[in-house]
């Protein structure tokens, strides 16, 4: 288990992580995300040991590791860590740079380990190449199997995926994720490509200037966000205006809505409503239409921008047989499951 404690971390004056609080189950794969300059990598440093903390503490399998006044030094910490430049050793083959950390291993051990890293990680033949004739993914793999060798207790994966192709990011990331499932390891992911975390992590806590915002599911992050800041950075969407009625009931533009869940907005209240392209429905036989400003062909789907009678406009996710021209009206039908709002 790994479990942070109002964390907070500064260089010199400046506090760059300020009360941070988190904790990672046996076994599960979390993700800190957020913006450049956050402090993401700050946190993942701090648990590996290479940055001391201001004050809090940080528990790895029942034993505090850092705090104000504890300093374990790295390497008596057992931490894994996978880099984005992937950090391996060019004048070493494959299988030498898996057995690097091994130290201690006899010769004989040495090669089963490798072998059998080789095979999880999808490499079982290439122990003898060198770095520069692998390619990208493969690095990265090799990087992985490096840092998994000595039996990690929490693996760290700083930005792993950012120097490779997006097409090989999305499914590297959901193979590793087998990997490290498979060893029921528990693992930190930094990243500022919600698509990678959310390909590879159980748990993702998204940051913004030194502050955990919203530690959660992706479904939830997605579906209820605590504030505008993750509502924004999560996902696609707008924010439409909106007045609250009785019983909770939200009237805008769009039409009146009913909370599923109990809001604590009184009667008379301006909100902001988070409208996402999915609650929005394509659909013909609608009474209410919009107008198409703008379409991005998705493969199976298109994002329509659509101008609402009102002037507002929203965003809608059609299956991408729908396919209408720019200027014509179009059927929608509003389909929100949570209902979420913010005060204006
Ligand atoms: N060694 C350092 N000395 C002083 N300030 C630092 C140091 N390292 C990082 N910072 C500052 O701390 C803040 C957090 O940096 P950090 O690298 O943790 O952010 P990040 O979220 O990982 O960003 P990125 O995604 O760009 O790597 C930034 O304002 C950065 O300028």
């Amino acid at each position: 288990m790994l479990a942070l404690q109002h964390v907070a971390i500064a260089y010199s004056a400046d506090t760059v992580v300020k009360d941070v609080n988190f904790a990672l189950m046996p076994g599960q794969i979390g993700c800190l995300l957020g913006p450049s300059g956050c402090g993401k990598t700050t946190i993942l440093r701090a648990i590996a040991g290479f940055e001391r903390l201001k004050s809090g503490s940080i528990v790895l399998q029942k034993t505090e590791v850092s705090s104000a006044q504890q300093h374990i030094n790295p390497e008596q910490r057992q931490v894994g860590m996978v880099f984005q430049d992937f950090a391996l050793f060019p004048h070493l083959s494959v299988a030498d740079n898996i057995s690097f950390g091994l130290a201690r291993a006899s010769k004989a051990e040495k090669a089963q380990k490798v072998r059998q890293l080789l095979q999880l990680v999808g490499l079982p033949n290439l122990g003898n190449r060198f770095m520069h004739q692998l390619s990208g993914g493969q690095l990265q793999r090799v990087a992985l199997a490096r840092a998994l060798a000595p039996e990690p207790k929490v693996l760290l994966l700083d930005e792993p995926f950012s120097s490779l192709d997006t097409d090989l990011r999305e499914s590297l990331a959901r193979d590793i994720r087998d990997i490290l499932k498979q060893l029921n390891i528990t693992a930190l992911l930094v990243t500022h490509d919600q698509h990678e975390a959310f390909a590879m992590a159980d748990i993702i806590g998204v940051m913004s200037d030194g502050e955990l915002q919203q530690w959660a599911t992706p479904y939830e992050l997605y579906h209820k966000p605590i504030n505008r800041f993750v509502a924004d950075f999560i996902g696609r969407g707008v924010l439409v205006p909106g007045t609250v009625l009785a019983e909770g009931k939200v009237e805008t533009n769009l039409g009146i809505f009913t909370p599923r869940y109990n809001n604590i907005m009184q009667q008379g209240a301006r909100v902001d409503v988070l409208i996402r392209p999915d609650d929005i429905v394509h659909d013909d036989s609608s009474p209410v239409t919009a107008a198409v400003v703008e379409k991005t062909f998705r493969g199976s789907h298109i994002l329509y921008q659509l101008k609402l009678k009102s002037g507002e406009q929203v965003q809608c996710l059609a299956l991408s047989h729908h396919n209408h021209a720019i200027g014509e009206d179009i059927g929608i039908r509003l389909d929100l499951d949570h209902l979420v709002l913010f005060p204006v």
